[in-house]
């Protein structure tokens, strides 16, 4: 289990976090998103253990995380620009974590070398971005870690690559009930993987919800009336996050339970009603453009 209560984190004067409250349970992928500069990567680097937070506690499995053997063995984290001493080649890399990680699995590192058909004895900076970032994989996977901690973790792998990668997660979290944190702003990756998300901006974290509770919660509405326009009752009523007119057709962004909604509109006689569900991508813009960060019309 992983716990943030009231984490604060400022550079100088800047607070980059502000009394941030997040849970993530054992065996989860929890899927972290925001707009540039939100916090994420400091969030992720307070749960490595690599900051220390101004106040606040940051735990896992009940011991706080700071300067602590026994919390970093079982936590592995790949950063959005994977590093690997100079010159080292992927077998002495695998020595040091062999060191560093008593979960270390050499047989399965025999075997993901094998399977991504990695000549581990060449030096890893000669190697393409997108390879780089296999090894790190490889290299995470083979320590077995308890907590893997991922920053944009797919950006620059091929589309074969990326299914291989996300197999191999999915299968530690089912196997062994690995809990993963994944930091992106590729939300359809995020939708594909994840079981809870948060949503952080501006160093606080907005919401933090299971994936499907959050989808349940917010829908896209299309319906149109003989009359042509719907009843400003209805509207007072449903109170949409967004309005949109495409031809005789209205389409609303509501938030609410689903079956409430339908026996609203319902009432009103609509000639086309339709309820239909929101991408995880959907709901992140207008859920930003409820608090203000709205999409601005990008025409000059
Ligand atoms: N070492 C640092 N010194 C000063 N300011 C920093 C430092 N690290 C981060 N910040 C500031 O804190 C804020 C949050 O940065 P962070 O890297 O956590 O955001 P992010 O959500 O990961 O952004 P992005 O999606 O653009 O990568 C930014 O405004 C950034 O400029």
């Amino acid at each position: 289990m992983i716990e943030m209560k009231g984490v604060s984190k400022k550079f100088d004067h800047f607070i980059a976090l502000d009394h941030v409250n997040l849970s993530i349970n054992k065996g989860s992928i929890y899927g972290l998103i925001g707009s540039n500069g939100a916090g994420k990567t400091t969030l992720i680097k307070l749960l490595a253990g690599i900051y220390r937070q101004d106040s606040g506690e940051v735990i896992i499995n009940g011991e706080r995380v700071f300067e602590n053997i026994n919390i970093k063995q079982k936590v592995f984290y790949i950063p959005d620009q994977p590093y690997f001493f100079s010159q080292y080649t992927t077998k002495q890399m695998a020595r040091f974590y062999k060191s560093c990680y008593p979960t270390w699995a050499e047989d399965r590192y025999q075997k993901l070398a094998e399977l991504f058909d990695l000549n581990v004895n060449k030096r890893i900076h000669t190697f393409s971005k997108g390879w780089q970032r296999q090894i790190a994989f490889i290299l995470a996977l083979s320590a077995n870690p308890e907590i893997l901690i991922l920053d944009e973790p797919l950006d620059g792998l091929d589309p074969v690559v990326r299914k291989k990668v996300k197999n191999l997660l999915i299968h530690d979290v089912a196997e062994r009930e690995m809990t993963i944190l994944i930091s992106s702003h590729n939300l359809r990756e995020i939708e594909d993987i994840c079981d809870h998300i948060g949503i952080i901006h501006k160093g606080t974290l907005l919401i933090e919800k299971e994936l499907d509770d959050l989808k349940s919660d917010i829908h896209k509405i299309q319906v149109a009336y003989k009359n042509g326009t719907p009843p400003d009752k209805l509207l007072l009523n449903l109170n949409p996050l967004h309005t949109e007119k495409r031809g005789s057709v209205f389409l609303f962004i509501v938030r609410g339970d689903e079956e409430k909604i339908e026996k609203q509109i319902l009432q009103t006689n609509p000639v086309i009603f339709d309820l239909l569900p929101l991408t995880l991508e959907e709901i992140f813009i207008y859920e930003m453009g409820d608090i203000g960060y709205a999409i601005k019309n990008v025409l000059v």
